[in-house]
């Protein structure tokens, strides 16, 4: 086992008297990479968004490793759409992510410049947000968020509304991208090919609102492993079809 990264212990979360998150107890180390996975409306925005500090638990602690003094350390949060601002270039628009950033002076131009080149974006950096594909846009996304050296990097569905050959390019670029920055990532998806592909461990939220199962991936191997991916597809009743 790691450092620890965060951790939630008994988290419950109501919105107007329903229970979304009723008894959360999940670790996260530092360098891990964990999708979550669930069907639809069982709570794994809401647990991202805790995470991210974008909702407070109703019930029970969030607890990060106390290097920061005890102050929230950065997160960067990535969403199913790039959500970058329009009038700004992609350069511009990756200094601009400094400012969502807890503790800016983490962020050096340098450093993020430096990824767009390190992670074959340096070609794009003058464009606008309308002169991009969707895979480029999240790939910038990806890289503002990453910009910020957050402690923990988290995904809600970032490929979600791309094509699937862009889906997959991305997957292995991600991949890259984690394993040489060393990221801690928190990734929340329907999919249970690219969690096997991506994570060292799967976490399932059942409908109740709890962690549903577990799993811990040997690493090379979640991406090849059928046996792995068909009790995954069992636990949510499918037989077949990889969206849960
Ligand atoms: N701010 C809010 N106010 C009221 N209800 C909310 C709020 N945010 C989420 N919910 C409700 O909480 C439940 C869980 O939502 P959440 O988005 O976390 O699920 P999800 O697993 O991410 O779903 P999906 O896969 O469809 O995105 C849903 O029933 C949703 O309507």
């Amino acid at each position: 086992m790691g450092t620890r990264a965060v951790r939630i212990v008994g988290g419950r979360k109501s919105f107007r008297g329903t229970s979304v998150l009723s008894g959360i107890d999940l670790t996260v180390d530092d360098g891990e990479f964990v999708a979550v996975l669930g069907r639809s409306g069982s709570g794994k925005t809401t647990l991202l968004r805790v995470l991210a500090g974008l909702e407070t638990l109703d019930a029970g602690s969030l607890e990060w490793r106390d290097e920061s003094g005890g102050e929230r350390p950065n997160t960067g949060v990535v969403f199913q759409r790039a959500l970058l601002m329009p009038w700004l270039t992609v350069e511009e628009n990756i200094r601009f992510g400094r400012r969502f950033a807890a503790h800016r002076s983490s962020f050096e131009n340098d450093h993020a410049l430096g990824l767009l080149r390190r992670f074959g974006l340096d070609g794009l950096t003058g464009r606008y947000p309308d002169q991009l594909s969707g895979g480029q846009a999240q790939r910038v996304a990806i890289i503002r968020a990453a910009a910020i050296r957050p402690r923990l990097l988290l995904l809600d569905e970032p490929f979600s509304a791309l094509d699937p050959a862009v889906r997959g390019e991305l997957r292995n670029w991600l991949a890259e991208l984690a394993a040489e920055l060393g990221i801690t990532v928190v990734l929340v998806t329907h999919d249970v090919d690219e969690a096997l592909e991506l994570a060292d461990r799967i976490v399932l939220l059942s409908a109740a609102g709890r962690i549903g199962g577990e799993w811990q991936l040997d690493s090379g191997l979640g991406g090849a492993d059928p046996d792995r991916r068909a009790e995954i597809l069992t636990h949510f009743g499918h037989q077949v079809g990889q969206q849960v």
